[in-house]
């Protein structure tokens, strides 16, 4: 069965409206998580999560988002074990999110859509030199996806969310001090993982999934400040930077692994 393509695919910004599909893509992301049909893998160790705050360098618009970097030229800020067999250097984290908090998730469980997603992206650094190169390679690129639901405020994402105002526009950067992105990870160790892509250009098929089973808890308000941003520069007609999420892509001849059973 297929999600109803419910109205959230309505109004997406034109990178996303056609659903881009890669000339002999089979293994692109996001896609919708059948909770029956993933396959418990006993083999799936506990992912290991280790980041140094320090490494925190920047926040800033991209056009599509807004991501936090970090300084990655040393495996201070790596994950490791889990379905991965190298370590992973922390290179940024940015979010997918709805116009409304009906939608706003770029994957999906059993066809549930949360209001927003994370994700923190790690490249391979025991195999190559920089993420450039890593995110062209096959197994490059390792993403921990974590959904977003409504309910208490999030002390560790409010202080991005202070920030977020003083990068309203399009390229525009803030520096940060410290940041430790383990605060916005659920203490539940469970995850799904398979084998797919990133979600914007140039949805290279070079990502392992890592998608959290638990989600953190926001509050509306903090996404409404997520919604404030925009896609456009300050020479630019205003857009909000609102459904910055790709449409669901077919699963093809893929397994989705869980490490819980
Ligand atoms: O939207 S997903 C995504 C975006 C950029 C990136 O460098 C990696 C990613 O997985
Ligand atoms: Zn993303």
């Amino acid at each position: 069965i297929s999600c109803t393509h419910k109205n959230r695919y309505a109004s997406l910004h034109p990178l996303w409206q056609s659903p881009i599909t890669i000339p002999g893509g089979s293994r692109q992301s996001p896609i919708n998580i059948q909770w029956r049909d993933s396959v418990y893998d006993p083999h799936l160790k506990p992912l290991e999560i280790r980041y140094d705050p320090d490494t925190c360098l920047h926040m800033w618009n991209n056009g599509y988002s807004f991501l936090v970097e970090f300084e990655d030229s040393t495996d201070k800020s790596i994950i490791t074990g889990g379905p991965l067999e190298n370590n992973y250097r922390l290179k940024q984290f940015h979010f997918h999110w709805g116009a409304v908090s009906d939608w706003g998730s770029e994957h999906t469980v059993d066809c549930k859509v949360f209001p927003a997603e994370l994700h923190l992206v790690h490249w391979n650094s025991c195999k190559f030199g920089s993420f450039e190169e890593a995110l062209m390679e096959e197994n490059g690129l390792a993403v921990i996806g974590v959904f977003l639901k409504l309910g208490a405020n999030h002390g560790g994402l409010q202080k991005l969310v202070d920030a977020l105002p003083s990068i309203k526009y399009k390229d525009s950067l803030v520096e940060l001090e410290e940041f430790d992105a383990s605060c916005l990870l659920p203490s539940c160790p469970d995850y799904w993982t398979y084998s797919g892509s990133l979600t914007t250009p140039p949805l290279s098929e070079s990502v392992t999934w890592i998608i959290k089973k638990k989600a953190i808890e926001v509050d509306e308000d903090q996404l409404e400040v997520f919604r404030m941003l925009l896609f456009t520069s300050a020479e630019e007609d205003e857009k909000r930077m609102v459904d910055n999420f790709r449409p669901l892509q077919p699963i093809m001849d893929r397994t989705v692994r869980s490490s819980f059973q």
